[in-house]
């Protein structure tokens, strides 16, 4: 659900250059209140840039970045009120637990602390927030993956952020533990009312964690929608090539029927038959079956059309669709009008 209101966080037009890189290339983009957004960009795209933008490391050469409505490019970085969630916690070895969440409220810019009951209080509100009381007195080195990652996390929140931006915040973890992660973090931002700006290189975890996804490409936002929308409706070929789910071609492929530009199928909705039998009413395409691997409860069927682009379905093993395939033989894929993106003009 995409929540009406205000926004916390706005970048207009904003643009930065690394010598002849152009990182980020007029982004306009809101954050807004009580949100969960992630931020979808493959390596490269200017994930990283856009959140040092916002954090204060570095200035945009163009464009306004606000937070509430005022400006904060300019602002020196500590006076921000941004927390900042780094992919390796750069949690400090040698504290505790309790030292490492209570160095920001000690240190803070703005009206540090010197209280030890205040700070005590509100450390240990701080990680009993991330399912850590009582293990306040470890070492940062004595503890789990997933437990660093929520010593980090109660650092960042302990100073009350306005906004959280997490830079690949899962990366660390193994599988496991990375999807226990999703799950808290959405839970503890949901607690607290903080929007969190998630950066991440996977669809799956940005479409699992956001309430909003945004797709940044070439430097670009794409396309920001609801996680289904983005899903099941990409507006542009960059969009659609993010979500890892879509067979992306040339129109001319399937004759006349959609003219010219590219076109989208997603891999679960595109069928084969032996050439010459798809049906009549379905538009169609020849291609050749290359390999098939499984992968649990879905096969993958891979193509190469006669143009060279490389084309997946997708197989659900409890509802088998697919004929026995052979390799090096071609087949016509077919599918239903009314599966089809189209996109016109460059992405
Ligand atoms: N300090 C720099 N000097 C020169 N070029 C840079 C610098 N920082 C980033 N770039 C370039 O800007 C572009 C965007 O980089 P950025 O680090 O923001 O991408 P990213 O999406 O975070 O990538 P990754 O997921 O690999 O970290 C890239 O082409 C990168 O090479």
């Amino acid at each position: 659900m995409i929540k009406q209101g205000i926004d916390v966080l706005t970048l207009t037009r904003v643009g930065r250059r690394y010598g002849d890189t152009v990182a980020l290339d007029g982004v306009d983009f809101t954050v807004p209140e009580n949100t969960y957004m992630s931020l979808l960009g493959a390596s490269g795209s200017g994930k990283t840039t856009l959140l040092r933008l916002i954090a204060g490391f570095e200035e945009p050469d163009e464009g306004e970045i606000a937070i509430h409505g005022e400006r904060i490019d300019g602002k020196p970085s500590h006076l921000r009120d941004i927390g900042f969630v780094f992919q390796n916690f750069a949690l400090f070895p040698h504290l505790s637990v309790s030292e490492n969440v209570a160095f920001g409220l000690r240190h803070r810019a703005h009206a540090p602390l010197t209280n030890e009951t205040e700070i005590r209080d509100r450390t240990e509100a701080a990680l009993k927030l991330v399912g850590l009381d009582g293990f306040g007195h470890r070492g940062v080195s004595a503890i789990s993956g997933g437990q660093r990652q929520r010593v980090a996390l109660a650092r960042t929140l302990v100073c009350e952020p306005r906004i959280v931006l997490l830079d690949e915040p899962l990366g660390a973890l193994d599988a496991n533990l990375r999807a226990r992660m999703c799950d808290e973090l959405k839970a503890i931002r949901e607690r607290l009312g903080v929007s969190f700006l998630h950066v991440t290189g996977s669809e799956t975890e940005a479409l699992t964690m956001g309430d909003e996804v945004a797709v940044l490409a070439q430097g670009r936002i794409m396309q920001a929608d609801a996680p289904d929308t983005l899903f099941g409706a990409p507006r542009n070929a960059e969009s659609a090539r993010h979500l890892n789910a879509w067979n992306i071609f040339d129109a001319a492929l399937c004759g006349n029927a959609f003219g010219h530009g590219q076109i989208a199928v997603r891999f679960d909705q595109m069928d084969v038959t032996a050439i010459g039998n798809a049906p009549d009413a379905r538009p169609a395409l020849t291609a050749t079956y290359l390999t098939g691997e499984f992968n649990g409860p879905t096969a993958l069927s891979f193509f190469r059309a006669e143009d060279g682009t490389l084309l997946q379905i997708v197989d659900h093993l409890s509802q088998p669709r697919l004929p026995d395939l052979v390799e090096g033989t071609r087949y016509d894929l077919h599918f239903a009008s009314d599966a089809v993106r189209q996109f016109h003009g460059a992405a």
